[in-house]
């Protein structure tokens, strides 16, 4: 997937103005990495359609910005990070509900399946508006991998799981990726998660491209110090695998 002089905002105050990001890959996951308030959000919303943007965004042959957005909600899914409050439906039916809206047949085969790989199938019969927050993203997360998309974005999906579904989802999501051969952009905070999990890295500063590329080329001691003003080195565990520890903040 291609993005090129991509520029969105709210009103009249651009976030991001003329990004172009290298080719996002097929099959695996593209880890979104930047501080607080520097545009991920932002620009999974303009991805998705839902937030005004100019550019171009091509993806498998087709631009985006011309799609109609049924067509492009069709290929492109995009879950917030946080679901709707107060829908009165079965988690079951949620995931229903989300199936029809891509345009799918409605399974209740295909829906219990991605609940069971989500390890949450023992909740179809809850009601949303009672589960715990993880619960909830974790329904979320089934919502989404159900519709089927090319482009699955995903912002903060692990910010209320415990270690072991935050483990279980990036395995999950990469199975889902691998399998299918979409394109996966995951907004995480966790850097290791991001080292760990990811295939490629983008990370953003103040709406603009810092860096790019396989973890450990895009995650290093000067880009922590340029993208989140820390000290910070890359060294590896017991078991071989790439890990940060912080030393500080820079002042
Ligand atoms: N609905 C909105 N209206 C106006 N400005 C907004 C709106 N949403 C976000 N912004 C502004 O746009 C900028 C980028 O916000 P965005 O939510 O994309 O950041 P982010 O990188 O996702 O941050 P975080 O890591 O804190 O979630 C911020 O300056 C924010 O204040």
């Amino acid at each position: 997937m291609n993005i090129r002089q991509l520029s969105t905002g709210y009103g009249k105050t651009p976030v991001i103005s003329g990004l172009d990001l290298p080719d996002l890959p097929r099959g695996k996951i593209t880890v979104l990495l930047g501080p607080n308030g520097c545009g991920k959000s932002t620009l999974l919303r303009a991805l998705a359609g839902l937030n005004p943007a100019r550019g171009e965004v091509s993806l498998e042959g087709e631009n985006l910005m011309t799609l109609p957005f049924a067509q492009r909600a069709k290929r492109v899914v995009f879950l917030p990070q946080s679901l709707p409050q107060g829908v009165h439906l079965h988690v079951l039916e949620s995931v229903i509900v989300a199936q029809r809206a891509s345009g799918g047949e409605a399974s209740i085969d295909d829906a219990m399946r991605v609940l069971a790989r989500l390890g949450i199938e023992h909740l179809a019969m809850h009601y949303l508006d009672r589960l715990s927050g993880g619960q909830k993203q974790l329904v979320g997360l089934a919502q989404s991998l159900v519709r089927k998309p090319r482009l699955l974005l995903l912002d903060e999906p692990l910010s209320a799981l415990d270690l072991n579904h935050q483990f279980q989802v990036m395995e999950q999501v990469a199975r889902e990726t691998r399998e299918r051969n979409i394109i996966t952009l995951i907004v995480v905070h966790d850097i290791n998660i991001a080292l760990r999990h990811g295939d490629h890295i983008v990370m953003l500063k103040a709406g603009k491209l810092v860096a790019s590329g396989a973890p450990e080329r895009a995650i290093t001691e000067q880009t922590l110090a340029e993208v989140y003003g820390v000290r910070g080195r890359v060294e590896r565990c017991s078991q071989g695998r790439p890990h940060v520890l912080l030393d500080g903040v820079l002042v």
